[in-house]
């Protein structure tokens, strides 16, 4: 049974939402790998379905539009404008464009500079809605879940002071706490990912205007340490699935069906055994890339500043968590040669607006 009663009540509340956990428990227990994670609550067979989470009980913008249509039309007449200008760059005869260019000291780069507008700005989206959630978080279905919301390392704390990315002290003790964890990692790497996601965030708040809004930072944090990518530029962060932790031998492989995510047992998993899903690359990879590498050393920091999970420089990566469509598939296709399954990555269809408005939790 659960450890917690909060566990517990948070259990409870996956049914309410239509989760189904058929083999799969969440436990706050010194058991797990982070203080708190899904455990099998009886043994599991290779294939078995151990989780099931319906579409609709996932945090991502477009279910998120229907309980909040005023910030998802403030952040759709931001995106529209961040895209123009971002079209407007790219016409290298614009006389903008030009004077940026020819500039005589191009160094301090700009907001449209650090981040990518077909790949980061879910960021922004995803943490005003949570944001949102949070401040109805007693009325609110996804209220529970939102507040459960957990991470403890140095990048995290940095984002719970707002600190400003020009704010040194507490950087460099940041960077400082952060080298102790991973003490292989070359120094300067290291500064360069804190600084860069310090900046995307700064970045964000400004071509979003939403610098008044304390607990953003904090919310930034866990969101992203939480959402996975569901399609190019899109992403969402769906209960139970993300209280699943990191391994880079993960027993667990995400599935999408149509209608819901489901997550299926990758070997056999004993009773009472902790479930990963690997965070960065899939198995397979990592087993022929026992090389380290600069680029290897490069992820693991990545992978230290995005969740705050200390990995070895050789294991690292920054890919980001991916569907396996064919997770069940490659269950009956596997048995010859495990380690060659490929997997192929299928694209989370987002339904549209419209189709979507009778579904609600
Ligand atoms: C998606 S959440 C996983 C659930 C989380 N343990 C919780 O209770 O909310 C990601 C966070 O879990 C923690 N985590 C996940 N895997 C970990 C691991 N292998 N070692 C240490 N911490 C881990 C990190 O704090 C990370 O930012």
């Amino acid at each position: 049974s659960p450890s917690t009663n909060k566990d517990a009540i948070f259990t409870e509340w996956c049914h309410r939402v239509g989760i189904e956990t058929p083999k799969a428990e969440l436990r706050t227990t010194k058991e797990s790998v982070a203080g708190r994670g899904v455990f099998a609550s009886q043994d599991v067979l290779k294939g078995d379905v151990v989780l099931r989470i319906p579409e609709a009980a996932v945090l991502h913008n477009q279910n998120a539009a229907l309980y909040f249509p005023e910030t998802a039309g403030f952040l759709a007449s931001k995106k529209q404008k961040i895209l123009k200008e971002r079209r407007r760059r790219q016409r290298w005869w614009d006389p903008r464009t030009l004077w940026r260019r020819l500039r005589p000291l191009p160094f301090e780069k700009d907001n449209l500079e650090f981040v990518d507008p077909s790949e980061d700005l879910w960021q922004m989206e995803l943490t005003l809605f949570a944001l949102d959630v949070l401040e109805n978080a007693s009325v609110h279905p996804w209220g529970l879940w939102v507040s459960e919301w957990y991470r403890d390392d140095p990048m995290q704390r940095l984002h719970q002071t707002n600190v400003q990315w020009k704010n040194s002290v507490e950087i460099d003790g940041c960077i400082a706490e952060l080298q102790e964890m991973l003490p292989d990692a070359n120094p300067l790497t290291l500064r360069a990912a804190v600084d860069l996601r310090l900046r995307r965030l700064n970045a964000l708040k400004n071509l979003y205007d939403v610098h008044h809004v304390p607990p953003l930072d904090t919310i930034y944090g866990l969101v992203i340490s939480r959402a996975i990518e569901l399609g190019k530029g899109i992403a969402g962060v769906i209960p139970m699935f993300d209280m699943i932790n990191h391994s880079l031998e993960p027993n667990l492989a995400l599935s999408f069906d149509g209608s819901a995510f489901e997550l299926i047992a990758q070997r056999n998993i004993a009773e009472n055994e902790e479930m990963f899903i690997c965070y960065t690359r899939d198995i397979s990879e990592t087993i022929n890339t026992k090389k380290k590498s600069l680029w290897d050393e490069v992820s693991a920091v990545w992978t230290l500043v995005q969740w705050g999970i200390p990995t070895l420089p050789e294991m690292g990566d920054v890919k980001k968590m991916t569907i396996k469509s064919s997770a069940r598939e490659n269950q009956n296709q596997e048995t010859e040669d495990d380690d060659e399954a490929t997997i192929k990555i299928k694209t989370f269809p987002i339904p549209s607006w419209t189709s979507r408005r009778k579904t609600r939790l």
